[in-house]
């Protein structure tokens, strides 16, 4: 890749990376499962993945976490996956949203339960983001409901946090742990910090990407 930024580089060798690890469970197994973050980092890994030669038919995806808003919202993390990486070849993945035509996510969360079980299990490859506040998916520090995300063996809960604006679905710990492989990615001397602090402590509570740092966890990460 000539003249690539840092940033560019990495959104391809982890792309590369991702489509290895589907090939190899697709050579097992009729499909298999990608789970993927939001926010504002993944959209040039998304853009890469999406040109990766794949059976892209045979794949499933679906988010580690959502924000209960409508996928026309800028902030849903739907829309970010149809537009960066359901495009070309990859429109033939099966998505799998974490919302539903319902209010609140404590009243769609059962219904998202269902579909998230129907999938293929144990995911391919979960990439996990973090947040300046060690939060990932939406296991934040300051939520009411960290602590039940942290233990429980249901897949899927909705988490209110005072920190955002918009109440949150959330795929559990516990539920994350069980994939096959585990990818961190993050750019940013902030978010390095962040998780150099996480290194050297193991309170989950107060940064919870700890709880995955065992994964084990690859890091891809760029400034
Ligand atoms: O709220 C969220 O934040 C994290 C990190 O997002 P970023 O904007 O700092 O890249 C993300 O992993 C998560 O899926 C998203 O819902």
């Amino acid at each position: 890749m000539t003249n690539a930024t840092p940033r560019e580089q990495l959104a391809e060798q982890l792309a590369e990376a991702v489509a290895e690890a589907l090939r190899q469970d697709l050579a097992q197994q009729e499909r298999a499962l990608l789970v993927l973050s939001g926010g504002s980092t993944p959209v040039p890994f998304f853009q890469a993945l999406a040109k990766q030669a794949l059976p892209w038919e045979r794949v499933e995806v679906t988010l580690a976490d959502e924000r209960w808003v409508s996928e026309s919202d800028e902030a849903s993390n739907a829309r970010l996956v149809r537009r960066h990486l359901l495009q070309g070849k990859a429109a033939a993945a099966s998505f799998v949203a974490l919302t539903t035509d319902d209010e609140t996510p404590e009243q769609g969360v059962e219904a998202v339960t269902r579909r998230i079980e129907a999938l293929t299990w144990p995911a391919s490859l979960v990439v996990l983001g973090m947040g300046g506040d060690g939060h990932t998916a939406s296991l934040f520090p300051d939520s009411r409901e960290l602590e039940l995300g942290l233990t429980t063996d249901a897949p899927v809960l909705a988490a209110r946090t005072p920190s955002q604006p918009q109440p949150r679905i959330t795929l559990s710990a516990d539920r994350l742990h069980q994939a096959r492989r585990h990818v961190l990615y993050i750019t940013g001397d902030d978010k390095r910090s962040v998780l150099a602090r996480a290194m050297s402590g193991d309170d989950s509570r107060e940064l919870p990407i700890r709880a995955f740092l065992s994964c084990p966890l690859a890091v891809y990460w760029a400034p």
